[in-house]
């Protein structure tokens, strides 16, 4: 069963319904028999595809993977993780940009809305069987080049500066989202 709660304290547990309202969906699955009910999930929310991914104390670079996962990013999808074994951590900023961590294990289906900031760790045990459900084809890893990086700066400056009227969000936030940008990769 997913835990969530603040990174900064762990006393301070959020809800399903509080990760709802970041925007956070949590499908528990009964692992004796899931395929019927993954299926309903995959077809009301169209998912289409699917791939399974292993990291394990035997995966080749895990470290430097795990690295990878741990710095902060954002798709343009959702991000729809269904744990089949292990465990691990999904970190995501909450409204006042605040880290908050959710604890997932097997047969813990996880959403990530698409376009929020996340990163993702391994506990000591370092594994986890996760399935990956995709609306399209999966993405594999691509690297975005120098010109669509300076183009998507520009498009979350302007995002940036939208949210800086209603949030009154920090200067120095703004420059170091602009910074994770810079350095953005897609996994
Ligand atoms: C639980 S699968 C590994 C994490 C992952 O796939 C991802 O994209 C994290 O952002
Ligand atoms: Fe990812
Ligand atoms: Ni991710």
């Amino acid at each position: 069963m997913v835990k969530a709660y603040d990174f900064d304290n762990s006393e301070n547990v959020l809800s399903l319904e509080d990760l709802k309202s970041l925007g956070v969906l949590y499908f528990p699955m009964d692992m004796t028999s899931y395929t019927d009910r993954l299926n309903q999930i995959c077809t009301e929310r169209g998912y289409k595809n699917r791939d399974e991914v292993k990291l394990s104390k035997d995966t080749p670079g895990l470290e430097d993977k795990l690295k990878i996962f741990f710095e902060e990013h954002l798709h343009d999808d959702e991000e729809i993780r269904f744990i089949l074994d292990g465990c691990g951590f999904f970190d995501v900023r909450d409204k006042q940009d605040k880290w908050v961590r959710i604890r997932v294990e097997k047969g813990d289906l996880i959403i990530v809305p698409a376009n929020m900031y996340h990163r993702f760790a391994l506990d000591e045990n370092r594994f986890v069987h996760a399935m990956r459900l995709f609306t399209d084809a999966p993405k594999k890893f691509s690297v975005v080049s120098g010109y669509l990086s300076l183009q998507l700066t520009i498009c979350i400056h302007f995002g940036s500066l939208g949210l800086a009227c209603s949030y009154n969000f920090s200067h120095d936030l703004f420059l170091k989202k602009l910074r994770i940008l810079q350095k953005l990769t897609t996994h």
